[in-house]
């Protein structure tokens, strides 16, 4: 996983959820942190999994340090995620960093600019169906995330086949510009031609990220698309969580919690080490 000749291995004792292959791509960041570029996802990655949507929890400092983080890179720290880029700045306030929101399907680029989905009335029409008909189906949660909607079961495992049929009535009556995302006890509506491997290409196209080795981690399906272009380009993918589960990631990390010591121990990095 070297990006040059000159890169060593770290010297330091690993920590103790992480496999040695992600200790090995993360000590890249740290030699050479102006040829690397970090691409975040957020549920299961840099937060821990909570029982709703609303109930996650930002450590104090996190924030800071991944603020920290991308000054050490350049900027070239992005987040990736199926959260809309509105909830993402509320989570890490004040910073803003560059976001691929809506797994893919709006975004903020480095300079700032927006890339926006445009809505169609056959899709609103389909969330306010979601919106009442999940009323009625008790623990199941209905997200609305502007141009994505997702039911969440998870304090309603029982009903996982309802929320599957409803969300697949939702895209039959949305038509091909919008299509189902499964997650983790979740079931989404998005804008079909989007994606977090397209989201990451772009990226990866655009200064400060441009020419950079580059380094995806995350934890769920939709983020095998981003690993895939990470790996094709050369780079590394990072699943965390289960390390059972298939993926087309390098490397492991146990938890969240594990990720965050090891992010926060590069952002503290003086400069050079
Ligand atoms: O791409 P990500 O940043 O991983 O976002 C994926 C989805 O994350 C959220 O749902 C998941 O996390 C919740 C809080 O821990 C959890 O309650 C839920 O069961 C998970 O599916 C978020 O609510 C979705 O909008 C994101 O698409």
């Amino acid at each position: 996983m070297n990006i040059d000749d000159e890169s060593e291995t770290a010297v330091r004792p690993p920590p103790p959820d992480f496999n040695g292959s992600a200790l090995e791509i993360f000590s890249i960041i740290e030699q050479q942190p102006s040829r690397s570029a970090l691409y975040l996802d957020i549920d299961g990655t840099l937060l821990d999994i909570a029982p709703t949507p609303e109930a996650i929890v930002v450590p104090p400092g996190l924030a800071d340090q991944l603020a920290a983080l991308a000054a050490k890179l350049d900027g070239a720290v992005a987040l990736v995620t199926g959260r809309s880029i509105a909830r993402v700045d509320a989570l890490f306030e004040p910073h803003r960093f560059p976001v691929a929101g809506l797994h893919g399907a709006e975004m903020r680029l480095p300079d700032g600019g927006l890339v926006e989905p445009a809505l169609s009335s056959a899709f609103l029409a389909a969330k306010e169906e979601l919106r009442a008909r999940s009323k009625d189906l008790e623990g199941v949660i209905f997200e609305d995330k502007g141009a994505a909607v997702a039911l969440h079961f998870r304090l309603a495992s029982h009903h996982e086949a309802v929320v599957g049929a409803l969300m697949q009535q939702a895209a039959a009556s949305t038509g091909e510009h919008w299509a189902l995302q499964h997650g983790k006890m979740v079931v989404e509506l998005k804008p079909a031609r989007s994606g977090k491997g397209e989201a990451l290409e772009r990226l990866m196209g655009t200064a400060p990220f441009r020419g950079r080795y580059p380094i995806a981690v995350g934890d769920d399906l939709t983020d095998e698309e981003m690993f895939a272009v990470a790996a094709a380009a050369g780079g590394a993918a990072i699943r965390v969580g289960d390390a059972a589960a298939p993926t087309a990631a390098h490397a492991w990390i146990g938890s969240p919690n594990e990720l965050r010591r090891l992010l926060a121990s590069i952002a503290r990095q003086p400069e050079g080490k």
